[in-house]
Order: C-alpha cells, then structure tokens, then sequence
C-alpha cells in the first residue's frame, strides 16, 4: 500500500459504544434552515431554478441583496419545543441541524463572523433552545457545518496563488475557531456533519483536514464524523489512497440508496433524503414528484434492511413554521413507527434473501426477524426462503399480532399468507426464528 500520513487511521468500522449506538438509531430528522427560507425558491417575484438553499449562488441574485436578508430574519414561529416534538412523535432518533450553510450566515452568535443571527432582528442563539428541546425529548444532535462559506472573503475555490494560500490559511483558522465554538457552546453535540468540502482548495488541505478532525475528537472524544471532512495528502476524499474510508461512516449517499447490499462495501453509513426532488431549503414551490409516507418508509426499511440509517429532510419556512406536507409526513410517519418501529430501532441486515415483496430486517435486541412487506403480491403469499438449519417458529402481524398461515412448498421455500384488504402503509411480519437443533429439543416430548 501507499505510505500516506492523512489517510485513514484506522481501518474497519469503529468498534465503541458510541458508534455502536449511532448504528441503532433507524430514523433520523434533517432541518435545513437558514437565510434562503425567506426567499424560498423565488427572487424577484420570479421563481428560480435550483436547490433553494443555492439561490445565493444563482446569476439572477445579486449576492448583497441576497446578504441584505439577515434585517429581515426574524422568525417569530420558531418554537424548538414544537419542534422537537414532532420530531419525537415521528419517531426520530437523531437529529442533524444546518449552523451555517454554505451561505456563511450562522445561526449562532460566532464570534469569529459578523453575519450571524446576533447582527440579525432576532438577536438571541437559535441553536442552544434546539439542543436543549430535541436533547429533552430524548433525540440526539448532531451540527451540520459548510466548510465552504461563500460569505467569508478568504474563501477559496482553488489556491492559485501566495496570497490564495495567506487567505486559506486564514480561513482554515476560522473554520478550527468557529468549530470550537460549536463543540463548546453546545457539549450534548454527538457528531459534525460536514458539507462543502468538495473545492480544490479543500483537497489542498488534507493534512489540515486530518489534524482537525483529530482535534476535534481530542475536544470531544467518541464524536461521530462521516467520510465528508477529509482528504488525504493527495487530494482524495472518502476513500484514502489506498481505498480506505476516511471518517466514522460513508457519507456520500445524499439522495440515493444503495442498490445492492454489496455497494455498501461494510462500512456503516447512513442515507440523507429529501421530500421533494432536491430542495433542502424551504422552497415555496416544490416542483416535479413529492415523496409519500409510504415511500419514505419503504426507503426507511430499504436503509435499515441493508444496515443504514435513513434521515429525512425538514427546510422550515423563513418565519420558523413547516408547511402542511411535512407537518402530515412527521405525522404519517410517527404512526407507522409506533406499532413497526421495532423491525427499524436497533435493527439491521437480516441472514435471509431479499424477495420482491419488500424488505427483511433483523433486530438486535429482540433477535427475531422482521418482513417489512411493500409489493403485496395478487396472490397475498409471501415467499420465505428460510436460511439454513433455521425454523419459523411463530409468524405474525405486528400490531395485532394476528398468527399468519405459514405452508411449506419445498426444501427451505415457504410461503405466508397476509391477510387480504388494502392497506395505506406496509404491513410488518415478526418472525421468530430457532435453529433446528433447537426445534428437534422442542419436539422431542418431555420424559
Ligand atoms: C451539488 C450539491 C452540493 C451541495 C449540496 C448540499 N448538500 C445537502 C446536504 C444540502 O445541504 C445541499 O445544499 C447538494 C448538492
């Protein structure tokens, strides 16, 4: 392999107890919030193209009208208690928050930055009452924070000259100093979710991306980052040189879902989604296809079957409230998990083969094996290719706990019958497992 000195440092996943309960969460909650929900997706009057939180990088805006937006933020619905328990009763384990986005404006009172939420007409930290209301419910923080900061003039694309280097060098300071902040301003904080790192500038500065990384840990041991921070000393990111993850887990699935079990490659990873197509920032028009709670479920149990978190988007409006679709989404959610959230917290891969019909997870508390079923066959019988020198003991119906009527066909195929009718959401089979030993112990009658 390739002597590097910023690449990997350790290889395999991370074996403590804090990633050990990062794995378990299911279900996390993604708020992206900021300046670009006051314009939400229009300039003008006119509607502009593109994610909305970008539109400061859009040819139609001119970027000082576009920082002239912190007079106006002032969002007087903002309540994080409200927040945090729709976050709860949808069923959210953790929860990511944008400080700043790549606009630069932050959304605590840095010291380092005069575009923040002090220099705004709200004047107080949004982020300490959001850690403290989600942190209360039981929901663990993590900060999302844009490296790249189009506000700050010692940003740089690329280092073409001496003096790009002096500014970066600048910047780089900026970034370690207002990271600082974050970790101690708001200490429940269990990871960094770092965006914006994708410049040439940023795949300059992998020894400085790998000493701050391990600074931050040394801040805050046992703190979660994923492959986005770093690049190694030849510019690489994600994986090192020698194809090893840099980071706590594969962060590149941004809006997409690994296709086969074998994309995942082991590592621990979590998926990141937007409702709409790709707006993560509040858009007041949410143009093209708009995900249903029975997609975002299906995709919940797709991430957790292939040993995935999956964490869903909110962009709240400029004034602090979420629009309908989402408040209903949290809702529609939060049911379906409260009677199946056992087949998705704590869960993971199953040792059975994927069927049409949807997918198999398997809980590590509980042990026993969970069909979340999507694709109802016009027969209603499920396939179950049962692993070897493995049984079905029960199969039932989460919820009512209706017992199925299991038949065998051949060799280790059997198929269960789910009961007829239409469902609005995917119904979820508990199965119990034992080994075949066990089952002769069973049938053997007692002397
Ligand atoms: C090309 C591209 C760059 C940055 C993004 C940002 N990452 C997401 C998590 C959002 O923050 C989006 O603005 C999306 C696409």
């Amino acid at each position: 392999s390739i002597p590097l000195r910023h690449g990997a440092h350790r290889i395999g996943n991370r074996t403590d107890s804090d990633m050990a309960h990062w794995r378990d969460y299911g279900l996390g909650q993604f708020i992206h919030w900021g300046l670009y929900a006051i314009p939400g997706g229009f300039w003008h009057g006119q509607p502009v193209n593109g994610a909305a939180e970008w539109i400061r990088s859009s040819k139609k805006v001119d970027p000082k009208e576009y920082d002239a937006l912190i007079s106006q933020f002032n969002p007087v619905k903002y309540d994080p208690v409200a927040w945090a328990l729709m976050a709860k009763n949808m069923g959210t384990k953790y929860v990511t928050f944008t400080t700043k986005h790549h606009d630069g404006f932050c959304l605590w009172p840095s010291k380092y930055s005069d575009f923040t939420i002090m220099q705004s007409p709200w004047k107080k930290d949004i982020i300490k009452p959001f850690v403290e209301a989600y942190n209360k419910q039981g929901i663990d923080v993590y900060l999302y924070f844009s490296i790249m900061d189009w506000h700050n003039p010692d940003w740089r694309y690329e280092l073409k000259t001496k003096s790009d280097s002096v500014a970066f060098d600048r910047f780089k300071e900026f970034t370690k100093n207002q990271l600082t902040e974050l970790l101690t301003l708001y200490p429940t904080t269990k990871g960094l979710w770092f965006d914006g790192t994708w410049d040439k500038s940023w795949k300059a500065s992998g020894a400085f991306s790998d000493e701050l990384e391990q600074y931050l840990k040394k801040l805050r041991p046992g703190l979660v980052i994923g492959s986005r921070l770093r690049a190694d000393e030849k510019g690489n990111r994600h994986l090192d040189a020698n194809g090893r993850l840099m980071g706590d887990y594969h962060q590149v699935w941004e809006r997409k879902i690994p296709e086969t079990i074998a994309e995942v490659k082991g590592y621990d990873w979590e998926c990141v989604m937007t409702v709409p197509e790709n707006q993560w920032g509040y858009n007041a028009r949410w143009s093209g296809h708009v995900k249903s709670s029975s997609e975002i479920i299906e995709m919940l149990a797709n991430c957790v079957s292939k040993g995935g978190n999956f964490v869903l988007n909110f962009g709240p409006k400029g004034d602090g409230s979420f629009r309908e679709e989402e408040i209903r989404l949290a809702k529609e959610i939060g049911n379906w998990m409260a009677v199946n959230g056992e087949a998705i917290y704590a869960a993971g891969q199953s040792d059975f083969r994927k069927e049409d019909w949807g997918y198999y997870t398997k809980s590590k508390t509980s042990g026993k094996t969970y069909m979340v079923v999507f694709n109802t066959p016009v027969t209603n019988m499920l396939k179950v290719n049962i692993p070897k020198n493995q049984k079905i003991a029960s199969q039932k119906l989460l919820g009512s706990k209706q017992v199925l009527p299991l038949e065998h066909i051949e060799g280790r195929m059997h198929y269960i019958r789910l009961p007829g009718g239409v469902r609005q959401q995917p119904a979820v089979i508990e199965l119990q497992l034992i080994s075949d030993d066990q089952k002769k112990e069973l049938d053997v009658p007692k002397t």
